[in-house]
């Protein structure tokens, strides 16, 4: 594709252990395959880079955010698919967010907070309800789910393959991408 390539921002909100870098990281390597020019911002990443020292009150998170979005516009504007994973929990920023970037597509990775708890990747919700971590999403945090999101991936009830041909096929649909010849079979 090079220079032909549009841009587009790609964010994935929900919770922890929703799946947000799982998908990301699959359509990432089926946007390689198609010869994409792509960035990740990963929160994990973000967090220890760009936004290192920010913690996880209301105001730092929405800083986080913002600043992701800020790199994220940058790099949209030059022509680059940008895979954004982060909670991003609260709605307000998020908007301020997507009305920046011009192209803009939000997918909503929308497993309930038991099945996350359960799968508890990290183990972090174990300690969160021991107490050991305060301010947790989903557990004493809010979440406020997205209202109007492009694409909704519902992990607790489809595959990991399901959810990233949603996605591709929303890019595909808006233009962002091509058709491949053959769907993905991550
Ligand atoms: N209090 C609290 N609440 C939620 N998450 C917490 C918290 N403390 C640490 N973590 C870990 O930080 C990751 C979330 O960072 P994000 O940058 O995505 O969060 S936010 O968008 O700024 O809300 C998140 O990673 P993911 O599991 O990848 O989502 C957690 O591992
Ligand atoms: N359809 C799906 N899409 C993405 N992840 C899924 C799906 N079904 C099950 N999972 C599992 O859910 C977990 C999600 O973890 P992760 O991607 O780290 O979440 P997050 O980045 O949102 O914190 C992984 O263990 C993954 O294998």
């Amino acid at each position: 594709m090079g220079s032909q390539q549009r841009g587009v921002t790609v964010w994935f909100t929900g919770l922890s252990g929703s799946g947000k870098s799982t998908i990301a990281r699959a359509l990432e390597e089926e946007l390689r395959a198609r010869d994409c020019q792509l960035e990740v911002l990963d929160g994990d990443i973000v967090r220890t880079n760009l936004t290192k020292g920010l913690g996880f009150s209301k105001e730092d998170r929405d800083e986080n955010i913002r600043r992701i979005g800020f790199v994220s516009h940058l790099l949209t504007r030059n022509g680059v698919i940008v895979l954004v994973s982060a909670i991003s929990p609260y709605q307000a920023v998020r908007e301020e967010v997507r009305d920046r970037i011009e192209d803009f597509v939000e997918v909503y990775v929308s497993a309930p907070v038991e099945v996350c708890e359960e799968r508890d990747v990290k183990g972090l919700y174990k300690k969160a309800r021991a107490g050991e971590i305060k301010g947790f999403t989903g557990i004493d945090d809010p979440y406020e789910p997205p209202t109007h999101p492009e694409v909704d991936c519902r992990t607790h009830e489809e595959t990991l393959t399901e959810s990233v041909n949603k996605v591709l096929a929303k890019l595909e649909e808006l233009g962002y991408i091509q058709p491949a010849a053959t769907p993905a079979s991550v």
